[in-house]
């Protein structure tokens, strides 16, 4: 168990996104960072490139794995792909929570058969997305009011969590307690390009406002120091920064 800002979770917080182009790199820079101080997170970039190998090497060298796919298909599908990425033995997989309420039925059932399932998580409103882009897909709820809805539809669901901003945060830990995951992608530490990001907060805020899990791509991975960037964050959200 870690212990951050007083609230424990199990192993690091913070999972690094290897947002990078092949293996190779992602392999070279997992060997500069420490298993027991960071999880990584293996997506869309990377797996297209690397395939599952790439996963099976992270796992060897002793990282847990958030296989961030982010599985959006008809219910059938879905199932299947998690249980593959179940055979993977991953950490964490994710679905997006606009499947639906049977899409979301059949990843729980799909995944409550298998020996070790990893956590199963929904996404709600991407963390690049602000109220304009909701505008214009149609929605007329706030972001804060639609991630409310599919958070509260995944719990129901029985999934294990969500991805959100940790801007909403407080209120997710309200409606759905605090056994749920809140995974934050959306870091920025002070200084940082937000680029494509719309809700971003810093680390340290993050913590603050109730998130679980933080998922930490170019902030760490484009710094001219990840690992000096890593260790940087780390402090700042165990409260040692600037002390
Ligand atoms: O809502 C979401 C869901 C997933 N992501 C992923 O997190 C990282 C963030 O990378 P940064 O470089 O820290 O911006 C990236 O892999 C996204 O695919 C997200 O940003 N927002």
């Amino acid at each position: 168990m870690t212990e951050v800002l007083g609230r424990r979770v199990p192993g690091s917080p913070v999972i690094v996104a290897l947002d990078v182009a092949d293996a190779s790199a992602a392999l070279s820079l997992a060997a500069r960072l420490d298993p027991q101080l960071c999880r990584v997170k293996v997506g869309k970039e990377l797996f297209t490139r690397a395939g599952p190998a790439v996963v099976e090497q992270l796992q060897r060298a002793g990282f847990e794995v958030f296989l961030d796919l982010k599985f959006h298909d008809i219910p059938t599908t879905v199932a299947q792909a998690l249980r593959a990425a179940a055979d993977l033995g991953v950490w964490m997989v994710n679905v997006h929570a606009a499947g639906g309420r049977r899409m979301l039925d059949a990843a729980v059932e799909a995944l409550t058969a298998c020996r070790r399932p990893p956590l199963l998580i929904g996404v709600t409103v991407l963390t690049s997305m602000d109220a304009s882009d909701l505008a214009e897909l149609g929605y007329t709820e706030t972001v804060a009011e639609r991630v409310l809805r599919l958070a509260t539809l995944t719990a129901s669901a029985g999934l294990d969590g969500v991805v959100c901003s940790a801007q909403e945060a407080p209120a997710l830990r309200r409606a759905c307690g605090e056994a749920f995951a809140l995974v934050t992608p959306g870091i920025r530490t002070a200084g940082d390009d937000a680029a494509d990001q719309r809700r971003v907060v810093t680390p340290a805020e993050a913590v603050a406002l109730g998130a679980d899990y933080l998922v930490i791509g170019r902030s760490v991975t484009a710094s001219a120091d990840p690992v000096m960037a890593l260790n940087a964050i780390l402090a700042e959200i165990s409260g040692d920064a600037a002390r």
